[in-house]
């Protein structure tokens, strides 16, 4: 046997195509080449099937065996002797062999994962019967690492080994220590006409030698390995590859192994039994493999599939922690907003896992989620929090996480900080205003939590800042009774309850918390109710709705045909958008505020994007229709019975909350005797009607007159544009701090009537409705 090696620069590919692709297309052999692919990766070494007739001569037909040796291609070039024809891998056509190749075949000493004869270097080997040893490559095929068998005899493959295999003597086997480089069956090929028995034709090279770093142009690619397989007649389309296929490769990285299925018609698409039925895309997002994210993206890769968990794979990539891959996959176009099976988004996964690339990546392209909620109520503050991920904690706070929105249980992020026990995470929760006292369900405070799990930093903390030590829960216990008698912790508690009861004598009455939430969790966030000033109950003659409502029909106008409705394909935000011509003009800016300059003296009608819009439902011109988000509490005030007040800093512009009650007509107002709680829904158009709050209410029932007010009462439409019937609507009309109380101006027609019986008591020292006044 010679073995002529050849420079890799002197090849020509036109001539190396000339050279091989004509002895080694074997035309008249495709009948045969059915579903063998179907039965990998078990080998079909001792499988002959009889040549169909056709043009081939024993006389003119040389050898198709292809062999690797050293890390060289070689190929045969012997005479064949007989037609019976073998194939040694599905990723190979039939082949005619020579003797010495067919003798190969029966003792397993071909690779079924590329089809290359192991004739000298590094191979796997597998002696399940002493003498015989089954040859395959290590890294060929990643389905023979995923299968754990040895593809010749479907024996377990952990008892093969690693053999050196020299080129002079083929038959002994050395088991080797260290493996050498990851071979991949691609070969360029010579333009030297020499026909010796044995030919190279070029070197494996290593798959870790694709350019990495950028994104390859699919093109670039698939050029590049249409040539190089035509050495192995891997014609495009002509063979069958499994399905499965494409996703293994997708996952182990094998960038040129994905051009080529996808350019066989593999599905990008397909879900793979046994994974979660996740897709390639998947796979490769998983493993960090950008490029082949984007060759599968290229060939039609659907960015948002979802799994069985009905994960996308984006979410892979964020909970594998590969920002590249998730910024690809941001750029390229995929949901951040997707929930999972368990209601997980994106950010929970991150946030779990203490991503803090990510989950910066992540809110720099959709901010909006970062309050999302899973299926328990948690936010991705909250994992971050349970998880002890102080960064995080830092990023979220700084981005604007809410720390009083209620998981299912009502617990607030300071409740996760007490149970995890981290004081400083805790502390950073009360500078961002989590409420101290509020309670979950079990009525237990962040106190009793962390008392009752010994954290002593956090007690500290909570008691430091004014914990109420003889709040009850619904079993009836004090953080006292909650944790381990004789504990520092118990101490701590004990002195600090005998402190609070001695001055409780001096010190006038504390607050009251009379409510942990007046809308029953009607509204997204809970409305306290305190009283600090009397004995006054909680306000219980009125039913808490959150949208009005009619006692005796009304007729509105909800015939969706009438519905002004925009074609916007987006977020009704672009420059692109036609809302403006319509009476649709999206009023909001990218935070859902009014702008600075919005007119406050005749506020203009908002028409809120509607069910017949063609934008998304997240699109920018929603916000009242999405509710009451600021945190409010129903306070006993001095002088003007309950007033409301923010509970933090609002900015100019916020919507606030909805005057929400009964709609009436103005007839029916007039009839009815308590007038306290009438809004005129003065709006020209037919009939007048009110809303009457006074029965049917919402917290804007509870909000009083103020001479110099912080909110704007704007008329807005959402679901309907009946006109007779806008939703009134309070935003801030300047900066609110948290503390204020917030007020409306209740018009001079309301102060020319009811100053018979009272007057004003905003306390402003511009009142103009005082007795004093007027
Ligand atoms: C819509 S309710 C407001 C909630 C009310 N404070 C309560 O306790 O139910 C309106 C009533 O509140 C009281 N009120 C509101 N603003 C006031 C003000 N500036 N001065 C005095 N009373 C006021 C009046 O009794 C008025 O009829």
């Amino acid at each position: 046997v010679e073995y002529t090696e050849l420079a890799l620069d002197c090849l020509d590919l036109k001539a190396q195509e000339e050279l091989l692709s004509p002895p080694l297309t074997v035309a008249d052999a495709a009948v045969t080449e059915t579903d063998l692919a179907e039965e990998l990766p078990l080998c079909c070494c001792r499988l002959e099937t009889p040549h169909s007739g056709g043009n081939v001569s024993s006389i003119d037909q040389s050898c198709m065996a292809m062999e690797s040796t050293d890390g060289m291609l070689v190929r045969c070039q012997r005479r064949v002797t007989k037609q019976e024809m073998m194939r040694p891998s599905n990723t190979v056509h039939l082949l005619v062999l020579c003797e010495e190749h067919r003798a190969g075949m029966v003792k397993h000493h071909c690779c079924p994962g590329c089809g290359l004869f192991c004739r000298a270097g590094t191979f796997m080997e597998c002696r399940p019967y002493g003498s015989i040893s089954h040859r395959f490559h290590r890294d060929c095929a990643s389905i023979l690492r995923e299968l754990r068998f040895c593809p010749h005899c479907g024996e377990d493959a952990s008892g093969a080994k690693e053999v050196t295999v020299s080129r002079a003597d083929p038959s002994p086997s050395v088991p080797r220590s260290n493996p050498g480089p990851t071979l991949s069956a691609v070969a360029t090929l010579p333009s030297v006409p020499t026909m010796p028995a044995m030919i190279t034709v070029g070197i494996l090279f290593p798959v870790s030698k694709v350019k990495r770093g950028t994104l390859l142009q699919f093109a670039e690619v698939w050029d590049t390995v249409c040539i190089l397989s035509s050495s192995f007649s891997l014609k495009p389309k002509k063979v069958k590859y499994p399905p499965r296929q494409l996703y293994i490769s997708a996952k182990e990285g094998e960038l040129q192994k994905v051009v080529h299925l996808l350019g066989n018609m593999l599905d990008p698409n397909f879900l793979m039994e046994g994974q979660n039925k996740g897709t390639p895309l998947h796979a490769a997002a998983a493993e960090g493999h950008q490029e082949i994210c984007h060759m599968l993206v290229q060939a039609g890769a659907n960015l948002d599939m979802f799994d069985e968990q009905q994960r996308t794979p984006l979410m892979a990539a964020c909970e594998n922690n590969n920002v590249e891959t998730v910024k690809y996959l941001l750029r390229a176009g995929a949901s951040v907003g997707h929930k999972d099976i368990i209601g997980f988004t994106c950010l929970h996964l991150a946030a779990k896992l203490g991503h803090c690339d990510i989950v910066h990546h992540l809110l720099a392209k959709a901010s909006k989620y970062i309050n999302c909620q899973d299926d328990g109520g948690w936010t991705p503050i909250t994992w971050a929090i349970e998880c002890k991920h102080k960064e995080l904690v830092h990023l979220l706070l700084a981005k604007g996480a809410d720390v009083n929105l209620r998981d299912k249980e009502e617990n607030v992020c300071l409740h996760w900080a007490a149970l995890s026990g981290c004081d400083d995470i805790a502390l950073a929760l009360l500078e961002a205003q989590c409420d101290l006292n509020a309670v979950n369900v079990h009525g237990d405070s962040a106190l009793h939590v962390a008392s009752r799990e010994n954290h002593l930093e956090c007690v500290i903390l909570f008691l430091s800042r004014g914990a109420d030590i003889n709040q009850k829960n619904k079993e009836g216990e004090t953080a006292l009774d909650c944790c381990v008698f004789g504990s520092k912790v118990w101490t701590t508690l004990n002195t600090n309850k005998k402190l609070t009861d001695a001055s409780r004598g001096r010190d006038s009455p504390g607050e009251r918390l009379l409510s942990r939430d007046i809308s029953r969790g009607y509204e997204a966030v809970p409305i306290t109710c305190v009283n600090d000033v009397d004995s006054e109950p909680i306000p219980d003659n009125f039913k808490y709705i959150p949208d009005n409502c009619v006692t005796s029909p009304l007729n509105i106008d909800r015939d969706i045909t009438h519905l002004q409705h925009c074609s916007c394909r987006e977020n009704c935000s672009s420059s692109t958008c036609m809302c403006g011509q319509l009476s649709l003009r999206c009023w909001y800016d990218s935070e859902g505020r009014l702008p600075l300059d919005f007119c406050q003296r005749e506020p203009p009608v908002l028409f809120e994007c509607n069910h017949a819009c063609s934008c998304w439902r997240t699109c920018r011109n929603r916000v009242v229709q999405n509710g009451l988000r600021a945190r409010l509490q129903l306070f006993r005030t001095q002088k003007m019975g309950w007033g409301v007040r923010a509970m933090q800093e609002i900015p100019q512009g916020t919507f606030i909350c909805e005057y929400v009650g009964e709609i009436i007509t103005d007839a029916e107002a007039n009839k009815r005797e308590n007038d306290s709680f009438l809004f005129t829904l003065d709006n020209k158009v037919g009939d007048v009607h009110c809303i009457d709050a006074r029965l049917f209410g919402n917290v804007g029932r509870f909000i009083n007159h103020l001479c110099e007010p912080n909110l704007l009462a704007v008329r807005v439409f959402t679901m309907h544009q009946d006109l007779r019937f806008p939703r009134i609507a309070f935003f801030s009309s300047r900066p609110i701090k948290a503390g204020d109380q917030i007020g409306f101006d209740y018009g001079d027609h309301y102060w020319r009537v009811k100053s018979k019986y009272f007057s004003c008591q905003c306390g402003s020292l511009k009142c103009l409705q005082s007795a004093g006044s007027r």
